[in-house]
């Protein structure tokens, strides 16, 4: 994959957050889950977990397999309803909100195995992300009239340049199904980024990535922080999470284990013992 220049992402007016400090504030605009449950029959896939993402804030999710990080991901993007809990954004709730509703409110996702359109090229598939930002209707864009025109090159041009910060400018009229795995997982971080969002929750963004693609992976989650944005990494490479994440939550059977600096979670015994040393 070709060099990962600075990726283009909107600047947020929050501060980020300080690596490694203990995080206390109470900024507006921090996406907030409060005693969430999530049942599935008679599994209780996450059972009364809070957490909360600040912007500018990387914020790792670790746990033992069937802990329920995915489905604490799927929860905050809208992928499902909860069952008891909240969600909110900014002091505003956001637990009835769709899945569609939430790119508009800034929250986008990747997922474990990676979903693109792979007979549609690169940059098609980046400028999917920003469709919450295009208004021209069914006819104007059939007819390709001004307004559509418009937006169509607005999206274009972000995506584009997306691309050529993730590293994937060279590839971008190829067809996606064409991509090698990791080039398949930064394309998805890149339609995410496309829509603008204030929080990114990758879930696994790392799984079957090599050492130099972690590295890459590791440049981009970093440039999004410097950016404001806030990101939830879902992860079983705990390394990599201890080493990037400002702040580390740990699931066991769907509860809460610890939460705190990368620090204070990997010296936590009761972590070691269910997780870390298991
Ligand atoms: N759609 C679903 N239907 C039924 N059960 C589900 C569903 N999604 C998750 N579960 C169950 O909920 C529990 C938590 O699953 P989840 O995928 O959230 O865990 P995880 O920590 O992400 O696991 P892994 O690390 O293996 O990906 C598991 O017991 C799982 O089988």
């Amino acid at each position: 994959m070709a060099a990962i220049e600075n990726v283009p992402v909107p600047v947020h007016r929050a501060p980020a957050a300080q690596p490694t400090s203990a995080s206390t504030s109470t900024a507006l605009g921090e996406l907030r889950a409060e005693g969430v449950t999530k049942r599935f029959g008679g599994v209780t896939a996450v059972n009364k977990v809070s957490l909360t993402l600040q912007p500018g804030e990387i914020h790792g999710l670790i746990g033992t397999n069937g802990s329920g990080k995915t489905t604490m991901l799927n929860l905050l993007s809208g992928y499902y309803p909860v069952d008891e809990g909240s969600i909110s954004l900014g002091g505003q709730t956001l637990t009835q909100a769709s899945v569609q509703r939430r790119p508009h409110v800034g929250i986008a996702r990747t997922f474990q195995k990676p979903r693109l359109l792979g007979t549609l090229s690169v940059l098609d598939n980046a400028m999917l992300g920003g469709w919450k930002d295009t208004g021209a209707g069914f006819l104007s864009t059939a007819f390709a009239l001004g307004r559509a025109r418009r937006e169509d090159r607005m999206l274009r041009e972000r995506a584009s340049e997306l691309l050529h910060g993730i590293g994937l400018g060279h590839l971008m009229h190829r067809k996606a199904n064409l991509l090698d795995h990791a080039e398949q997982r930064f394309l998805e971080i890149a339609r995410g980024l496309t829509m603008q969002p204030r929080f990114i929750l990758m879930d696994e963004p790392a799984g079957g990535l090599t050492e130099h693609e972690i590295d890459q992976l590791a440049q981009i989650i970093t440039t999004l922080r410097d950016c404001r944005v806030g990101v939830l990494i879902v992860e079983h490479h705990t390394d990599f999470v201890f080493r990037i994440s400002h702040r580390v939550t740990t699931l066991n059977l769907g509860q809460m284990l610890k939460e705190g600096t990368p620090e204070e979670v990997r010296n936590d015994p009761e972590v070691i013992r269910v997780y870390l040393g298991a």
